[in-house]
């Protein structure tokens, strides 16, 4: 095959474990512009090459690229991948150059493509010319994904291997139609593209937004498929569950056992923790005046009564403009509470409240349900509970949850459109433990 360089390709990486709905993402795709087909590395590792010759056999006309990310056995690698029917296979830059070699000659002598990915390439720019002098075919500049939850994305060095390179530079990690303007304007030639297709509830929209803003070289705005990579994470908090968080985090425990006093029951900001003793208000209430815009009460008064919150501290913490409030022991006032649409946790409802006496501190780390708490971590709250995400590690935490909420979308959309159910679509049956 000869690669055509006119205009770039947009190649749409097929990161599923499960073959059937990648053949049915591929199909959308294609028919809305896609060029290339890439059997992402899951799909190869949980389908193996069956994965290549099912794409081969649907699409006898499209370039299929084998993620195989080889480390090692290149020459069998590359021959297995290029006899059931890929066109370009992907070795690691990272791999030993003995490994690349193997890989370009097997390449040659089965007539394919040899792809070296540059994923995890401290000197990416060397790494680039040593291959190419090598005989690679393509070099494949590449965040990981787990790398892309850090904020971090492809085009720090782009630029340069492509200035570099005689070789066409493929370019992949987390491109959207944002993005992808800059990776086109960097000199990449193939734009790999997988999540922000992969999991977009209309497949055929999500290409044409892609193809589109490659075409024109205008970004076209996109509110999903971003990482962010500033501790600004109260917009991606805003828009993800609880139950997003959870997942992404490992199936992460929440603090359970808190019910929200009114409907309006989300809530993210960073915590301003305060311990007191069963009845004493004092310092809860003298938190809401050190807490700022935004911020989140969380009050451990030992998970019992008498009520340590109630309407007026409510309202007090309602026109500094916090964000809500967490109780572990008991409120009162609920009705009133509940007018005022401030989202109250809280353990325990009673009429009867404790007297302020100002034991306790503030902005101390405490413990709920056996889940610490530490001052200016991030706390979300929703109609399933509370989760509390470590300050240190709240970016990474908020950019899973949202590939979690991507991935929700997509699955919802495969379970209604095919009026079927969760089971049926993600083959349940066959990736669980046996
Ligand atoms: O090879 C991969 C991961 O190693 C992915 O296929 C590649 O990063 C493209 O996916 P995304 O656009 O979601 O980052």
């Amino acid at each position: 095959m000869n690669i055509n360089l006119d205009t770039p390709i947009l190649q749409i990486a097929l990161d599923f474990i499960n073959l059937r709905r990648a053949i049915n993402v591929a199909r959308e795709a294609v028919g809305s512009g896609v060029d290339w087909i890439e059997a992402g590395t899951p799909l190869i590792k949980s389908e193996g090459l069956d994965s290549i010759r099912a794409l081969r056999k649907e699409f006898p006309s499209t370039t299929i690229v084998a993620d195989m990310k080889t480390m090692d056995a290149g020459r069998l690698e590359m021959e297995t991948a290029a006899k059931a029917g890929a066109d370009i296979a992907v070795v690691m830059g990272c791999a030993t150059d003995a490994t690349i070699k193997e890989c370009i000659n097997t390449g040659k002598n089965y007539g394919i493509k040899v792809e070296v990915d540059l994923i995890g390439v401290t000197d990416s720019v060397s790494r680039s010319i040593d291959v190419e002098k090598w005989g690679a075919d393509i070099i494949g500049v590449h965040t990981a994904i787990d790398e892309q939850m850090h904020g971090n994305l492809p085009f720090e060095k782009l630029k340069e291997i492509c200035s570099k390179a005689s070789i066409p530079v493929a370019v992949a990690g987390g491109i959207n139609s944002e993005t992808v303007v800059d990776a086109v304007n960097a000199g990449a030639k193939i734009i790999v593209v997988g999540g922000s297709i992969c999991k977009a509830p209309n497949i055929k929209i999500a290409t044409e937004k892609i193809k589109n803003a490659i075409s024109t070289r205008e970004k076209v705005a996109e509110v999903l498929y971003k990482r962010t990579s500033s501790d600004d994470i109260r917009e991606i908090l805003e828009r993800v569950s609880t139950a997003n968080i959870s997942d992404g985090r490992h199936r992460l425990k929440g603090i359970a056992g808190m019910n929200c006093i009114g409907s309006e029951t989300k809530m993210v900001g960073r915590a301003v923790t305060v311990r007191t003793y069963p009845g004493d208000w004092a310092k809860p209430v003298e938190a809401i005046d050190i807490a700022e815009e935004g911020d989140i009460i969380v009050v451990d008064a030992g998970g019992v009564g008498p009520a340590v919150w109630g309407e007026l501290a409510t309202l007090s913490a309602k026109q500094k403009g916090l964000a809500g409030a967490v109780i572990n022991g008991a409120v009162r006032d609920s009705g009133e509470v509940r007018e005022l649409q401030f989202p109250v946790f809280a353990k325990l409802v009673m009429p009867n409240a404790g007297e302020p006496k100002g034991f306790g501190e503030i902005g101390v780390p405490i413990n709920i349900s056996g889940i610490t708490i530490n001052n200016g971590d991030w706390v979300v709250g929703d109609s399933d509970g509370l989760i509390v995400l470590p300050k240190r590690e709240a970016k990474e935490m908020a950019n899973y949850a949202m590939d979690w909420l991507e991935r929700e979308n997509r699955l919802r959309e495969e379970i209604s459109q095919g009026k079927t159910s969760l089971a049926e679509v993600t083959e349940l049956l066959k990736w669980t433990k046996k």
